[in-house]
């Protein structure tokens, strides 16, 4: 491929001794590292396929060439969380107190130290290569594939209706052991929730007896409060940046209405008028988007109304969602990929799960339930409709979630699964699994994961060559809608009018697809011919 002129690219790559602290270089005419930026020529590969009178298929492969761009300075990076004296929020804080400080501590099976597994980039890797020599593999932590804010370097802060400070929301969660909390609970103390907003008709009745840390005034106010709040904890931290995620209660769907909340000027006019039908996460993700500061939405509710969506867009500033994807689902994801990849055909699935924490309270309502039951059944639709072998147009799975709120277990879901299916000549297979869900230590990782990518996103952006082969002037930033991040979410939020995949595989695969074209590698393909092909 020609090296690109507009793109001062020598033919030759700048010299990787310029490479910054990054764990590679990527050696090719393709990749240029500045002392700013990382920046790759790419040759994107697809397959168009035309269906002919006959029913037949004509495939035509296409090339695209994209050039990417990634800031290579990271930054002073906050996060703050919505609903963060809850559960989760409680549990990420001291999670990454313990991992900065290095805490080790005593439980009955003896000592334990801090880590970041179940993170996709923290705790797992990716391939890079080939060994030159032996030809084995090369895998590198995910953390390392470009360059991502540490973990430990996260500020923190937040939001609760509940002004409980983090030292007692954290013994309110009953998640860590103590000797853990011991060590942590002087810093946790000092940590007080910002007051929030607190409209009730959008989660349960239950809640209300926490509900003491809430903002008084009209919609309007509560986003222009929001908006200070994010200023002040940027200046006062002397932040690059800030990211702002929702690990509040899940809500009630708001319903999209025309004139509401349809386009981005008419819900302005309903958050400008206290409309009963803007919610609690709406507001926040308005204010972030006029913040211009991504907004991630880890519960299931429809915080992202099209109007809501628009305006981001409009602004062109980054929203992400929904529902983390913690453990039966994601198990869910994966199972089914698995069983329908294998052309067995799933007939039932049977989804039932009880839990004795606050977000199960709170899912004790109808209102709030349907929210999750929504965001727990649409996981298996594209792999249903991806085999039309098995599935007829319109077939799928009978599908039934079940959520029962059980005091006694607290936060450890206790998660019990059926999964029934016809394989050869009239047989079945059924698999029937249990599955304890330490919910808040599946779901904490998961904060990091999407704060890390969220923010790595922020520093990539693109620009396309033209058919003869000359890019574009400018470069542009990913769509405003982050579908990247689905790896992490139960209903992945993608661009308006394109598909929703919800298979785990797939989704990790264009996750790290992605990140290989950033550094100009190709896709990780697993065909391996090397191994295959011999003379
Ligand atoms: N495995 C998991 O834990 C998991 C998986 C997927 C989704 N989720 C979702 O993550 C969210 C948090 O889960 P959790 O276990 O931490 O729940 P939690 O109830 O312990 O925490 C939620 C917190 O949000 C606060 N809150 C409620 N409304 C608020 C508002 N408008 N503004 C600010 N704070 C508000 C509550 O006071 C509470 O402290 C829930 O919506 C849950 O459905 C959790
Ligand atoms: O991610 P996952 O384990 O499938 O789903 C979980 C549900 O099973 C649980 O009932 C709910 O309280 C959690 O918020 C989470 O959504």
């Amino acid at each position: 491929m020609a090296p690109h002129a507009n793109d001062s690219y020598n033919g030759s790559a700048t010299d990787p001794a310029l490479a910054g602290t990054e764990l590679f270089t990527v050696r090719s005419p393709n990749v240029l590292y500045t002392a700013e930026a990382i920046k790759s020529t790419y040759t994107y590969r697809t397959t168009k396929v035309a269906k002919t009178a006959n029913g037949k298929y004509i495939a035509e492969p296409v090339e695209t060439i994209y050039d990417f761009k990634t800031e290579r300075k990271v930054g002073k990076v906050g996060l703050m969380l919505v609903g963060w004296g809850g559960n989760n929020g409680s549990t990420i804080t001291a999670g990454i107190i313990a991992n900065r400080d290095g805490l080790t501590w005593e439980t009955r099976e003896g000592k334990r130290g801090a880590n970041y597994y179940g993170s996709v980039i923290m705790g797992s890797t990716i391939k890079l290569g080939s060994d030159a020599e032996t030809g084995k593999d090369v895998n590198i932590p995910v953390h390392d594939i470009l360059p991502m804010v540490h973990p430990n370097d996260l500020i923190l802060g937040g939001w609760d209706i509940s002004g409980m400070n983090l030292a007692d929301a954290m013994d309110r969660a009953a998640v860590l052991e103590p000797d853990l909390k011991r060590q942590i609970k002087d810093q946790m103390r000092s940590m007080v929730p910002l007051p929030s907003v607190y409209y009730p008709d959008f989660i349960a009745a239950n809640q209300e007896d926490r509900a003491d840390n809430v903002l008084k005034g009209s919609k309007a106010e509560h986003v222009e409060k929001i908006r200070n709040d994010i200023r002040t904890f940027k200046a006062n931290n002397s932040l690059d940046k800030v990211i702002v995620l929702w690990t509040a209660n899940t809500e009630r769907y708001a319903d999209i209405r025309t004139g509401v909340n349809d386009t981005a000027e008419n819900l302005l006019k309903s958050i400008d008028t206290s409309h009963d039908e803007v919610s609690p996460s709406t507001i926040f993700a308005v204010a972030c988007i006029k913040e211009c500061v991504p907004f991630i939405n880890g519960s299931p509710q429809n915080t992202f109304v099209p109007g809501c969506i628009e305006l981001a867009e409009s602004h062109k500033s980054f929203i992400g969602g929904d529902d983390f994807k913690s453990g039966q689902t994601k198990m869910k994801s994966a199972l089914v990929d698995f069983l329908i990849n294998a052309g067995i055909k799933l007939t039932s699935i049977a989804s039932y799960n009880h839990l004795g924490n606050n977000d199960g309270k709170n899912l004790n309502e109808h209102k709030t339930f349907r929210s999750k039951e929504i965001s727990k059944s649409n996981v298996v639709d594209d792999m249903v409709e991806a085999n039309n072998v098995l599935y007829k147009e319109g077939e799928h799975p009978d599908h039934t979630v079940v959520i029962k709120y059980m005091p006694a277990v607290g936060d450890s879901k206790r998660a019990l699964d059926e999964y029934h299916g016809e394989i050869f000549m009239g047989g079945h297979q059924t698999i029937s699994m249990s599955n304890i869900c330490e919910d808040s230590l599946l779901a904490s990782p998961l904060i990091i994961d999407l704060c890390l990518m969220t923010e790595l996103m922020t520093r990539i952006s693109w620009k396309a060559h033209s058919s003869s082969g000359v890019a574009s002037k400018d470069y542009k930033g990913f769509h405003s809608v982050l579908s990247i991040l689905s790896y992490m979410l139960k209903a992945p939020l993608t661009p308006p009018g394109t598909p929703v995949v919800n298979s785990l595989a797939k989704q990790r695969a264009a996750m790290s697809n992605i990140f290989r074209a950033c550094v100009g590698l190709a896709p990780e393909s697993d065909m391996t011919l090397e191994h295959k092909l011999f003379a």
